[in-house]
């Protein structure tokens, strides 16, 4: 399916609106109706700024990498994919995703992160829990053709717009709604001050904690499961509407080394900031990452590097992060050439804590498209457990609530199935003044659950830090 090299370096500075929609509209002669992907350069925007700037135009999408060379804010949908019925969810996107390019007229060469791109995710688990109401905005899947898309790539800014055309469609009046839509660009922001958090109501004690766990690791060392992986909720209510745009950049400023995404969904919107890449596909290069292990920063330079070096050197964490490095390994092994992975982990360091990671670069063979990929390796034994199956089981059974797209696949991909997908954790469900945060950790046969419920405690700051809550 993905056409070798991928999409390259292109012109479409060079090719009006109006040229690209006269070239599209030459192909109506052997179809009624088509499907465009306009492309304009802009300059003087930011994907957060596009983001803040179109509030009221529909739903939202927001991503950004974590080195910032791409950025993605998009909104309104011009399509929404998602699973049909009874279909694979990964397989029924793509053909949806393949039945769409069928019909839209794409330039020959363009941008990367321009013109048609799918952005949205997958829940966690292949079914969304409907007896509670929390992530009933939320399918099993969606990835969504934002009707307008600003993306920041390497440097340069591009607008992109979807529309179907068919004979009766006024070229010009398509051509004029980039006019408009640069005047509605061009109008000054108004910032909103980040609410005051009221409550948080952790809906899981420590003793249900305690006993979850406690079931988790007998279970482990009667040898019906080597891993699972347990998370815990909590609500924050704060005193008015929580600013989404302002929570973004607060996480684009103090989350480094992170991926930070946002999807509205009317008044719902899932939003994170996220260290764990799942799968990224480039041409025929893949990259994912074994991210499993933790610790806290240490207040000093010599106390955090004390933190790591014993992070290094845990045997609990080493076989934690080592399920990941395993499973990866095969689930990747079908799809690729050649792969190289370090035998050791090294230290991936975020703000508020340290993780083991392991790097994994592959090179592809021709056949597997990234939804492959990412139906093959999610959930990892970092979100699930090991064995796959038994880990699922333990959790749909045992864990008090519905994961919903927390610890889901979150990501992109383009006409060439390119794309890249993090693990949506370090996030949260954002309903007008109440967030609902998740946090979830590994449990192996020598877990504790005091240090488990701690950790969890830090894996819960990134977001609150974000929403302004910690102060
Ligand atoms: C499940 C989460 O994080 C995962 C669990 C980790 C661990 O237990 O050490 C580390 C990184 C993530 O893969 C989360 O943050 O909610
Ligand atoms: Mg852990």
């Amino acid at each position: 399916m993905r056409t070798s090299g991928g999409i390259c370096m292109i012109q479409t500075e060079k090719i009006s609106v109006h040229d690209q929609l006269h070239q599209a509209t030459a192909n109506l002669i052997n179809q009624t109706q088509i499907e465009v992907s306009l492309v304009e350069p802009i300059n003087e925007i930011s994907a957060l700024e596009f983001f803040k700037k179109t509030q009221l135009l529909g739903d939202r999408i927001f991503w950004k990498n974590p080195t910032g060379d791409m950025q993605i804010a998009g909104v309104g949908a011009h399509k929404r994919l998602k699973p049909k019925n009874g279909e694979d969810r990964f397989q029924s996107i793509r053909e949806q995703w393949e039945a769409y390019l069928e019909t839209c007229s794409l330039p020959d060469e363009s941008v990367t992160g321009t013109g048609p791109i799918l952005f949205g995710g997958f829940s966690f688990m292949d079914h969304i829990d409907q007896t509670d109401d929390t992530w009933e905005a939320f399918a099993s899947g969606e990835m969504i053709l934002a009707k307008w898309m600003l993306t920041e790539q390497d440097g340069q800014t591009y607008l992109t717009h979807h529309a179907t055309i068919d004979e009766t469609t006024n070229v010009n009046e398509i051509a004029n709604r980039f006019t408009e839509m640069k005047k509605v660009l061009s109008k000054p922001i108004m910032e909103e001050a980040l609410p005051k958090m009221q409550s948080m109501n952790d809906q899981f004690t420590y003793e249900h904690w305690e006993t979850l766990l406690n079931e988790a690791i007998d279970t482990i060392r009667e040898q019906a499961l080597e891993k699972v992986v347990l998370a815990r909720k909590t609500d924050v209510l704060f005193d008015h509407k929580i600013p989404l745009a302002e929570v973004i950049e607060r996480m684009i400023d103090k989350q480094t080394n992170s991926y930070v995404f946002v999807i509205e969904q009317e008044n719902d919107a899932f939003i994170g900031a996220t260290p764990e890449r799942l799968v990224q596909v480039k041409g025929n290069e893949l990259l994912s990452a074994c991210l499993a292990g933790t610790t806290a920063r240490g207040k000093t330079e010599d106390d955090d590097e004390m933190l790591a070096w014993q992070l290094l050197n845990d045997k609990k964490n080493r076989e934690e992060h080592d399920y990941v490095v395993q499973m990866i390994k095969q689930s990747v092994a079908p799809y690729v050439e050649s792969f190289d992975i370090p035998d050791t982990p090294v230290i991936y360091p975020l703000k508020s804590l340290q993780h083991l990671f392991t790097p994994v670069t592959a090179t592809l063979k021709n056949d597997a498209t990234i939804l492959e990929l990412v139906k093959q390796l999610h959930p990892t034994p970092a979100l699930g457990g090991e064995p796959r199956d038994k880990a699922l089981q333990f959790i749909d059974e045992k864990e008090p609530f519905d994961r919903g797209w927390y610890a889901g696949p979150i990501g992109w991909l383009d006409a060439n199935f390119d794309g890249e997908f993090a693990v949506a954790i370090r996030s949260g469900l954002i309903t007008e003044n109440q967030a609902t945060l998740f946090a979830g950790c590994g449990v192996v046969k020598d877990s504790d659950p005091q240090a488990e419920y701690e950790e969890t405690r830090i894996k819960f700051i990134p977001m609150l830090d974000a929403l302004g809550g910690t102060q």
